[in-house]
């Protein structure tokens, strides 16, 4: 297992030109040039050393052979089973990062929303963002490496990215309630510690919440204290701050229906609720004494079907939300009184907000562009309720966060939310120094000084690492009672277009390929021209199809001006990816 190691590095000490420890060969000073070789003969035992350690802990993580893994729109994600070797791995691989950016680096045990059979990982880079995409290349080169070459594949990391290995380094770990979890995340620390580095165990946490603890360690405390009283006392603050001004509360409104998919987000809202002081009254479902995470329940369960998750008791008019199994995802929802459900999905979330802050920054006299980010699944309506009605810039993406996110960096405000419910709003450096300014200035008028306050307090309130179902959710509650809005006022905004989504199984879902930010295929032939037909069959309608970066399926999407057309439409555009697209098993059937 070692030979690739001597092969690297037995030959020729001096070859060993990695990071700034030793200087090029190539280079003629001869006076330096004894020092070097001892140098480098030094730096070679070290490495050699250090590259054995992880050949003997990388025994213990074995790789099933001829198993290849992508790191995929949220990081490596499959049956629980194949991820041991994963876990290892992204140990080792933290730990580069880490030592290349000089800064603490997180690893998320999950499978978010995936049965509980699953498991993921995902690695957090230095500002509580997902890490940048060269490094989700090197993820997926170390993940599929096969054990004799793991060795070669980690130092090609090292030299591609000139790591300097005397860096020192510090990774935190996470996981969620998975029974494989815990297992899995000793695998990441066996990866870690292998490399002689320091790793922090989180243990139970939301991946929010450990994307926050990155940020907070990373900033010096400036982001909050790097501890889960740190995230709850910063969040219940910001929350107590921007409600205790809101004359007359009833309990009706202080009090909100939880579906905690019977996951961490569940725990942890338990955890927080002495930090709320009642100020928030959550009745919590499915908090994991009993069902299965994310059976039935959770945010993608009530997006998707569009309907109630099991196991929570709901009367007409009350307010509720759905987490998913890693509480980085919100959807609302409530009954009317004929019974009938309602959805607010990330949609109607990055409308609400939007609106919210638009108005405070209108009372605060404060010129700063507000942008809203969304993918190609968002509802109709909502871009042309954005675009038209709110006059705010609205930007397309590809699917996953990462591109929303990268996008909404670029505005002074940018609000961001995929419609199944994952989102939150960033705010420029400079966006951020003029409300706090305004918020100190004892010139500012008593109107632009409860504007500024309040928008201070959001800024607060908001985990701008990553989409934070719990702090999106208190932003939310905050928004309703600072608005004086039911959530059936904030529903009646605006009409959702009748929608549908359907995946469809075909051999290589790679064959389809799109551009407009994933509106249009232009592979393969035909089927772009195909469904162009088909949406003209119907009223305000739009269709698209995708492959999958989590599923081993193509998806579907249409909308049209009702249930029954926007099904019709679903199912005929995935009648055509199948035959267009090498579909597998029954062709599919109709709905109705
Ligand atoms: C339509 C849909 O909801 N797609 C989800 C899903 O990605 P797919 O690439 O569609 O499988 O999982 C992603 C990760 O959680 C999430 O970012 C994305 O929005
Ligand atoms: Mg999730």
């Amino acid at each position: 297992m070692l030979r690739a190691v001597y092969q690297l590095y037995g030959t020729s000490a001096t070859s060993a030109c990695i990071g700034c420890a030793i200087a090029s060969p190539k280079e003629s000073h001869t006076e330096v040039q004894p020092r070097r070789q001892e140098l480098s003969a030094e730096f070679t035992n070290n490495r050699m050393a250090l590259f054995e350690k992880v050949s003997h802990y990388s025994a213990l993580h074995p790789k099933p052979v001829g198993l290849v893994l992508q790191y995929g729109t949220s990081g490596f994600r499959t049956n629980a089973k194949q991820l041991d070797h994963i876990m290892y791995r992204m140990g080792l691989l933290a730990v580069l990062r880490s030592k290349k950016t000089k800064a603490t680096i997180g690893v998320m045990v999950t499978a978010s929303h995936n049965p509980e059979e699953d498991n993921g990982v995902k690695l957090i880079d230095p500002m509580g963002e997902m890490v940048t995409p060269l490094w989700e290349e090197y993820a997926t080169q170390l993940a599929n490496a096969e054990q004799e070459g793991l060795v070669t594949a980690l130092n090609d990391i090292i030299e591609r990215e000139a790591v300097n290995m005397s860096q020192d380094a510090s990774v935190f770990i996470g996981k969620d309630t998975r029974p494989s979890s815990e297992r899995l995340s000793q695998a990441v620390l066996d990866g870690v510690s292998s490399l002689g580095a320091h790793g922090h165990d989180y243990g139970l946490l939301t991946t929010p919440q450990l994307h926050f603890m990155v940020r907070c360690k990373n900033t010096d405390g400036s982001y909050g204290n790097a501890t889960m009283e740190g995230y709850y006392t910063k969040l219940s603050q910001a929350f107590i701050q921007l409600t205790k001004h809101v004359p007359n509360r009833t309990d009706d409104q202080k009090r909100l229906l939880v579906d905690g998919a019977n996951g961490i987000g569940a725990l942890k809202m338990r955890e927080m609720e002495p930090f709320l002081q009642n100020e928030l009254q959550v009745l919590l479902y499915n908090d994991g004494s009993q069902g299965k995470l994310n059976y039935l329940c959770g945010a993608d369960h009530v997006k998707v079907l569009q309907k109630l998750p099991q196991g929570v008791e709901i009367a007409a008019g009350d307010r509720c939300c759905s987490f998913d199994g890693d509480a980085d995802r919100i959807v609302y929802y409530f009954n009317d009184s004929a019974g009938k459900f309602h959805l607010l999905d990330g949609d109607k979330i990055a409308t609400l907000i939007s609106i919210y802050l638009k108005e405070l920054l209108t009372q605060a006299g404060l010129d700063l562009q507000v942008a809203v980010v969304q993918t190609a699944y968002a509802n109709g309506s909502s871009t042309r309720y954005l675009e038209e009605t709110m006059k705010v810039t609205v930007r397309c993406v590809k699917t996953g966060v990462k591109h929303l996110h990268h996008a909404a960096q670029e505005f002074d405000i940018g609000v961001y939310f995929e419609a199944n419910g994952h989102g939150t709003v960033l705010f420029s450096k400079a966006a951020e120094g003029r409300i706090k300014q305004l918020a100190l200035d004892p010139n500012t008028d008593d109107e632009k000084k409860r504007a500024a306050c309040l928008l201070e307090n959001t800024i607060n309130l908001i985990n701008q690492t990553v989409g934070d179902a719990i702090s999106d959710m208190l932003l939310i509650e905050a928004v309703l009672a600072i608005r004086d809005m039911t959530v059936q006022q904030w529903n009646a905004i605006y009409t959702d277009l009748p929608n549908r989504q359907l995946k469809v199984k075909v051999a290589d879902r790679r064959v389809i390929d799109t551009t407009d930010a994933e509106r249009r295929a232009v592979k393969p032939a035909g089927l772009q021209d195909a469904i162009d037909v088909l949406v003209k069959k119907y009223q305000m309608s739009r269709a698209f199809v995708r492959p999958s970066g989590t599923e081993d399926v193509v998806r579907v999407y249409a909308e049209a001006d009702t249930q029954e057309n926007a099904d019709a439409l679903a199912h005929e555009v995935s009648v055509t990816v199948y035959k267009l697209a090498g579909g597998v098993g029954e062709e599919p059937k109709p709905l109705h």
